[in-house]
């Protein structure tokens, strides 16, 4: 059975405790070794989900908690490998998945077998699956295919790069939008300045963090922040009317992804630094 995350409006962050918060818009502890643990999200309907395949296969495809015949009948998604290498097997097509690799799986799927090479340094499987309208071809896209953009100033610690992999330009889908951002060494601010996109959602994965490290995650309305401590392989479901931004203690990455209106990545409102609170 898939965990529920009911997401809020932002009243109810204003009274919210740091428990409610972190039960509202995060998931933990969604990689586990030997266990695909999915999380139904009625923040447009994203799923949320962690496999760590070890000694067997972790399957999925049964559209039971859906109401569908199959977990993709109206839905489409994108796996990014956090891991070790692995391979996806999607209705009988093999997809050898490196470290950072996304492969998207287009509407009318039926299967989804996910193995580790080694059961020692496992694949971890980051999934986002978003309702569909139209089919799209399931397609590998390998971290040297993705779009790289270069955004920040080291004079404000927020040098980043931004690859897009499940994107317009590089990979089409129906709404589903998913990259990976790597804040550079000695930068250590993602998503600043911040912004909004009233328009779609976001859900973002914070990995290669170190154990000891924590990303300061910075929610809610621009008058009104929260924040959330984040650990490594931590999952932030941001609604459309959240900032969405952090600052680490150490190095770290994460994988973005967003549905909503439009697939327009530059429909965004800027929120300037000094207008928050
Ligand atoms: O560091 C960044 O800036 C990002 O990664 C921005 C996210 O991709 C995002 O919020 C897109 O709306
Ligand atoms: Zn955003």
């Amino acid at each position: 059975m898939m965990d529920v995350r009911y997401g809020g409006n932002p009243a109810d962050v204003m009274t919210a405790t740091t428990d409610r918060l972190r039960s509202d818009y995060m998931v933990e502890g969604a990689f586990a070794p030997g266990a695909l643990r999915l999380t139904y999200t009625h923040v447009d309907r994203m799923i949320l989900g962690g496999a760590v395949p070890t000694d067997t296969p972790l399957v999925f495809g049964d559209g039971a908690e859906l109401g569908t015949e199959f977990f993709f009948s109206a839905r489409e998604g994108g796996l990014a490998n956090l891991g070790g290498p692995g391979l996806v097997t999607v209705d009988g097509t093999d997809y050898p998945m490196g470290n950072r690799d996304i492969l998207y799986v287009g509407r009318g799927m039926r299967r989804v077998e996910m193995r580790s090479e080694d059961a020692a340094n496992p694949a971890w499987f980051y999934l986002n699956s978003v309702p569909a309208g139209a089919d799209h071809p399931t397609r590998l896209i390998r971290r040297d295919q993705a779009k790289r953009i270069s955004l920040g100033d080291p004079a404000k610690a927020n040098v980043r790069s931004l690859a897009m992999y499940i994107h317009p330009e590089v990979s089409p889908s129906c709404l589903l939008l998913m990259g990976i951002t790597d804040p550079a060494p000695g930068s250590m601010w993602n998503t600043m300045p911040p912004h909004l996109h009233e328009r779609r959602m976001e859900a973002y994965c914070y990995f290669d963090l170190g154990n000891d490290d924590r990303v300061m995650h910075f929610m809610g309305r621009p008058d009104q922040t929260r924040h959330l401590v984040i650990a490594n392989g931590d999952m932030v479901l941001s609604p459309a009317w959240s900032i969405h931004m952090g600052a680490g203690t150490g190095p770290y990455a994460f994988v973005w992804g967003m549905t909503g209106e439009n697939q327009a990545y530059t429909d965004f409102t800027p929120v300037p630094v000094s207008s928050l609170r």
